[in-house]
């Protein structure tokens, strides 16, 4: 992987949905490998964006480009994994089962060791034979991430995946998106839990569908002089627009591969 090698970037993005103008002229990159935390209030444009760098949103204006491609380019869909912030699984099959229905769609025949190698790498190897309906919440999200997981991407896509988890799940898939992330997939996780800023190599902070803070957590923490996520991204949505850190990084200088 070449080192700053941009795994996304958007251009002058902007999307209405309905009346509202949800996402404002954003310009954004993302680092090939890293894991990008996309934080901001409930209703700040977290989905729509993530929505807009899979190709499903239809935009307004601006450009997307995923792996040098234009987001939802048909070459992209084994290459870019989303899991939405409801775990998409069938409770009436067991893990297996859930897991080895995607494989077939995304694989075809013979995808038993992607079914498998994905089973253990979330860890539910002990309920494989259960009925997704009997799961925990935390267990039934970690399928969705296996299915995410099949076609061993290049980008993963994860909305809220820790939302309504407690804090030992929380750290256990933060450990595993590290884990995800060392193998050089790129990773793009939203929260509105500030804290989940520590785990990330990047932040994109968004306030009302702009950009209000773009680089990493210790330059956030630098950028507002406080030492808690939570103090210093109150201290940027309360700033008046305009007035705040500079929204982008020296990470928009670095070329598509
Ligand atoms: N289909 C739609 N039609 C009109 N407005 C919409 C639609 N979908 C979302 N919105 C609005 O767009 C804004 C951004 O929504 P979005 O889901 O992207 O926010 P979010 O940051 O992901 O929020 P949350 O953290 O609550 O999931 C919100 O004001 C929402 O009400």
């Amino acid at each position: 992987m070449t080192k700053n090698a941009v795994a996304i970037r958007a251009e002058r993005l902007t999307v209405t949905r309905g009346s509202h103008r949800v996402l404002h002229d954003i310009d954004l990159t993302v680092t090939r490998g890293a894991i990008t935390g996309l934080l901001g209030p409930s209703g700040s444009g977290k989905t729509t964006l993530m929505r807009s760098l899979l190709g499903v949103q239809i935009i307004e204006s601006g450009t997307v480009t995923v792996l040098g491609k234009p987001a939802g380019d048909p070459a992209l869909r084994r290459r870019v994994g989303y899991v939405t912030q409801a775990p998409s699984i069938y409770p009436d099959l067991t893990v297996r089962e859930n897991i080895a229905y995607f494989a077939r769609i995304l694989l075809g025949r013979g995808a038993r060791g992607a079914i498998d190698e994905a089973i253990a790498t979330v860890g539910l190897e002990a309920q494989a034979g259960q009925l997704a309906a009997t799961l925990s919440g935390g267990q039934a999200s970690r399928v969705s991430l296996a299915t995410a997981l099949l076609g061993a991407p290049d980008v993963l896509v994860l909305d809220e995946p820790t939302v309504g988890l407690d804090p030992v799940l929380r750290a256990s898939l933060w450990d595993l998106f590290t884990q995800i992330a060392a193998r050089g997939c790129t990773l793009i996780v939203s929260s509105h839990v500030m804290d989940e800023a520590a785990h990330c190599d990047d932040l994109v902070l968004l306030r009302q569908g702009k950009i209000v803070f773009r680089d990493n957590p210790s330059a956030l923490l630098a950028a507002t002089g406080l030492t808690s996520y939570d103090d210093a991204f109150l201290a940027l949505v309360t700033r008046e627009p305009g007035s705040g850190t500079r929204p982008t990084s020296s990470h928009d200088k670095d070329t598509d591969r």
